[in-house]
């Protein structure tokens, strides 16, 4: 990821690249995500100099809006079921085969190469654990997959990390014995009695029992003005029909899932007017969401390598990290793992081809789930 630092617009780009040679070859046989990637890139990557010329001008010169239409497939590709049409179905699973087998196809691979490690294992919440739906407070947890995360978590050293508070994150899944990072990894907390490990970590007592848990919040400093700006979102964003934003604590994510498309640009210049007198605040693109956060040099990559270093699993050949994620901000963690001293396997969950970090896929919450119990039923069979 790199923020254009410098350039007119805040915004990331936070895909990784396709290349233009393979752009060319599929852009009709890829229907959804090369083609929305192909016009998100190149526009994030213009450095046009801001200047006021009315919402639509403004907001296409920076990118949001390719990136706004780009941030979830179209209606047309997927249904609302989420089930594709055949088209789609061939070329999700050429995508698969050729470039990012599924996980559950490939479990016998993976645990061949885990035979004698520890797994640490890291989940993302929507997308991953919680299938997407329209409102955001609603997007809860089926009781099968919190067991599943419950018995894969007495095996293995179990983190949700997801862009939401930690607060809320933890009151869906409701799992004491878990890690857990909120607000992309800005929001660390231990299970109850253990140590996050860490000179800037503090213990709080937070649950009705007074257990102890430990904290390490990197961005605490940003919180007045994150406060700030959240009110003044709200405020400037309380005309648009469908907005919701939404306090994740150390980011905002401002939704227009629900806003007629429309008025899409609208969303977005509300937001830039608000944050362009913030440098200190960078924006990214998630699933129909504007999300803002500081500028600091934390994400969910940095999030898992400091629970690794916690864990005391760092660097250690007899580890395997294992990372479930959706979104574009999990990519981060996806390249920690293809590219850092601690190796280990990203899995991206999506129903459509796209571009990633990670090594295998999964479809769907449901394939997660099924891959969860196989790495308990594993973990059984080794005795
Ligand atoms: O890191 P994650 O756990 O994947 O969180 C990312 C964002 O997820 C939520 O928004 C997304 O899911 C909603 C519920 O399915 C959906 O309505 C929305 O359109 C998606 O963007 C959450 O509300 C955001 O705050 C998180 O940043």
């Amino acid at each position: 990821m790199d923020i254009k630092s410098g350039h007119s617009s805040p915004v990331m780009t936070d895909s990784p690249p396709l290349s233009s040679a393979r752009l060319t070859i599929r852009q009709n046989r890829i229907p959804y995500s090369s083609a929305a990637a192909l016009s998100q890139n190149s526009n994030l990557l213009l450095t046009v100099p801001r200047k006021k010329t009315g919402i639509l001008d403004d907001v296409k010169s920076n990118g949001w809006l390719d990136a706004m239409k780009s941030s979830s497939p179209p209606p047309t590709l997927v249904n609302k079921d989420n089930f594709s049409t055949e088209a789609t179905d061939m070329t999700y699973r050429e995508w698969m085969q050729l470039k990012y087998p599924s996980a559950l196809a490939s479990f016998e691979k993976i645990m061949s190469f885990a035979k004698g490690k520890r797994i640490a294992l890291f989940l993302d919440y929507d997308g991953t654990l919680s299938p997407i739906v329209e409102e955001p407070d609603c997007a809860y947890m089926s009781s099968a997959m919190r067991s599943a995360v419950q018995n894969v978590a007495k095996y293995f050293p179990t983190a949700i990390i997801s862009g939401r508070s930690r607060d809320k994150v933890y009151e869906f899944v409701n799992l004491s014995e878990l890690y857990y990072a909120g607000s992309h990894g800005m929001d660390i907390m231990s299970p109850a009695g253990e140590s996050l490990n860490h000179e800037h970590s503090r213990t709080v007592s937070v649950n009705e029992k007074g257990k102890d848990v430990n904290l390490f919040q990197p961005a605490s400093e940003f919180l007045p003005m994150i406060d700030k700006v959240l009110c003044s979102l709200v405020e400037s964003t309380n005309d648009i029909k469908g907005v919701k934003v939404e306090d994740n604590k150390f980011c905002i994510s401002v939704h227009y899932r629900n806003v007629e498309e429309k008025n899409w640009a609208l969303v977005a210049q509300c937001v830039d007017d608000v944050i362009r007198t913030y440098p200190k605040l960078r924006l990214t693109h998630g699933r129909k969401v504007l999300e803002i956060r500081p500028v600091i040099d934390w994400d969910k990559g940095k999030a898992v390598t400091f629970l690794l270093e916690s864990l005391g699993l760092t660097n250690c050949e007899d580890v395997l990290p294992i990372y479930v994620g959706d979104d574009r901000t999990d990519e981060d963690a996806f390249k920690v793992l293809r590219e850092g001293p601690n190796h280990g396997y990203g899995i991206l969950v999506s129903a459509v081809p796209k571009d990633s970090n990670a090594f295998y896929s999964l479809r769907d919450p449901s394939e997660v789930m099924e891959f969860l119990k196989s790495l308990v039923t594993w973990k059984r069979s080794m005795g």
